[in-house]
């Protein structure tokens, strides 16, 4: 009988790409699998999982607003409304085992599918768990992690290391230059920096491009600029200002194997997508932790690869001041940008989908 596996969580994609690339592996290895994703009304995962092939369920979930707001008043509301729909979901798709990947949806669904004995799994990307997570723990069979440490965390007897999952087709971009150049349109014969804040976009980095944007171009350089949604169209006002065809902006890339295949630098947050990504792609990277997420662990994921020089860490603080010149330094420098990737690509865990798909299986009597 074909296997069902549920898939939930998300907000932002590094909840969403490694909920996806686990879902590939899946799959891959057992094609008559059905899968079906759980995400959080109105939130990125409803667009971007069906553009990956797979059919999402929203539940009417929602955050704390960190600023005292009326909409604050509705959340257990929510939380009721959303462990319902969870039950009905469970109770109509009838999965074998049902897969968190952090965000808010996975709460909800995981907490009613253990009370309905239906084993579970976690995936936590990053080295600091979240409150959600950390409950959901306490009745899950297995939590795959990425990072040393999780057991300050995790009750350690259910923890294996088996790095983020990352989409398979971020393997092996050295292949995918000639189609990527032409896809965005780019200049076979100029060194591509690709800047990337992040699913939802980097203000600081955002700004420290705009501001060297002529040092870059007046370098011989082209940029592949990816923005975010709000800085989009001051992004495209800048380029449009210099007047210049190298820089090419976008607010989101669904293509990022063809992104990275076309960078011979790259500037990026530290997010811990982004960076397992950067591994598995081999990329002499620049990294911009973001300095608000929680207990600062972009600063952990970038520390970690720097302590083995395989990446170069800026401030977000020094940002304006230091970025552009830092990557026209890298960009100037082949020798160096060999070391880098020759480091960073010794971290990646190629293996890590295809892995956390066999414990997902494995919890299948
Ligand atoms: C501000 C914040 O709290 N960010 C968190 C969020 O980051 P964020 O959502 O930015 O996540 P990551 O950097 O981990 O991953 C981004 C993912 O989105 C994909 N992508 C991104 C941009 C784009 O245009 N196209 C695209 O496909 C990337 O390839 C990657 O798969 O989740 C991560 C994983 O839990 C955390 O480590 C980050 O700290």
């Amino acid at each position: 009988m074909a296997r069902r596996i549920i898939i939930s969580g998300g907000g932002t994609g590094g909840h969403i790409y490694p909920a996806i690339a686990i879902a590939n592996a899946l799959q891959h290895r057992e094609p008559d699998t059905e899968i079906l994703f759980v995400g959080a009304l109105g939130k990125m995962e409803m667009e971007k999982v069906p553009r990956a092939g797979y059919q999402i369920v929203g539940l009417p979930i929602a955050g704390i607003k960190r600023s005292l707001s009326i909409e604050n008043l509705t959340l257990p509301f929510k939380m009721l409304r959303s462990l319902r729909k969870a039950r009905e979901v469970i109770r109509d798709f009838r999965p074998d085992v049902a897969v968190g990947v952090g965000g808010f949806a996975s709460g909800p669904l995981l907490m009613m599918a253990s009370m309905a004995g239906i084993p579970t799994l976690i995936q936590e990307q990053n080295s600091y768990a979240g409150i959600t997570n950390k409950l959901l723990a306490k009745r899950a069979q297995k939590i795959c992690v990425a990072y040393p440490g999780m057991e300050a965390f995790f009750p350690k007897e259910k923890i294996t290391m088996l790095g983020n999952p990352v989409r398979s087709d971020i393997t092996y971009v050295h292949l995918k230059r000639a189609a990527a150049l032409e896809h965005f349109g780019l200049d076979e014969r100029l060194k591509t920096l690709f800047v990337m804040g992040g699913s939802l976009g980097a203000r600081s980095i955002n700004e420290s491009i705009t501001a060297g944007l002529d040092q870059l171009v007046e370098g011989g350089y082209q940029v592949l600029w990816q923005t975010g949604k709000n800085d989009i169209d001051k992004a495209k006002a800048a380029i449009d200002k210099l007047g210049t065809d190298r820089v090419k902006a976008f607010d989101f890339i669904y293509t990022m194997d063809l992104a990275y295949a076309v960078a011979d630098v790259v500037v990026s947050r530290a997010g811990a997508l982004s960076v397992s990504e950067l591994c598995l792609a081999a990329k002499p990277s620049i990294l911009v932790p973001f300095p608000y997420a929680s207990e600062d662990h972009q600063t952990k994921n970038a520390m970690n690869l720097v302590d083995s020089n395989a990446a170069i860490l800026v401030k977000d603080s020094d940002a304006r001041e230091k970025l552009v010149d830092q990557a026209l330094a890298l960009l100037d420098d082949v020798t160096r940008q060999r070391e880098l990737q020759t480091n960073i690509n010794k971290l990646a865990r190629p293996s890590a989908a295809d892995d956390i798909a066999a414990e997902v299986l494995k919890l299948i009597q």
